[in-house]
């Protein structure tokens, strides 16, 4: 998979999501304190990051900051991203099986190694539900996109 990154801060577990993902086989695009002379402003690079999601030039997205709140509120601005901070687990798997969320927004203050890895296990095996209602829900946040959108 195509996966963009961000980080505002170069924390010893952003370089290990980095180098998590490429390990799982996926092909990495970094921002902010994860490419050299890139601008780290949070808010900067989770918008590169998510904007790359909702362009197609990537699949997936997943971005970071201390807390993981700027980073997703951020990303979720781009309109067509879910980015949902999670952490742990369970809450990546509901991310992903009833929100459809295509951005992974992570807590560099939370998120111990063996956490991260854990809550990309659960991001990577979670698989949109198709329950009705659950798309439902889905299509009607997609609804504010377009509204924004004025379509
Ligand atoms: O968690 C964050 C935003 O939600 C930032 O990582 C935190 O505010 C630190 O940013 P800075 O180093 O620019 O003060």
């Amino acid at each position: 998979m195509r996966i963009s990154v961000s980080s505002d801060m170069d924390e010893p577990v952003a370089r290990a999501l980095v180098a998590e993902l490429h390990e799982r086989g996926h092909e990495v695009r970094a921002h902010g304190a994860l490419s050299l002379g890139d601008d780290t402003q949070w808010a900067v690079c989770s918008e590169a990051a998510a904007r790359e999601v909702a362009s197609g030039t990537a699949d997936q997205a997943v971005v970071c900051c201390w807390t993981g709140t700027g980073a997703s509120i951020a990303a979720n601005k781009v309109p067509g991203v879910r980015a949902a901070l999670c952490t742990d687990a369970g809450t990546a798997d509901g991310a992903r099986r009833w929100n459809d969320a295509n951005v992974l927004a992570l807590s560099l203050r939370l998120t111990s190694g063996p956490l991260l890895k854990e809550i990309l296990d659960a991001w990577f095996a979670g698989v949109p539900s198709d329950d009705p209602e659950d798309r439902r829900n889905v299509e009607r946040t997609a609804r504010l996109d377009r509204e924004r959108a004025g379509s």
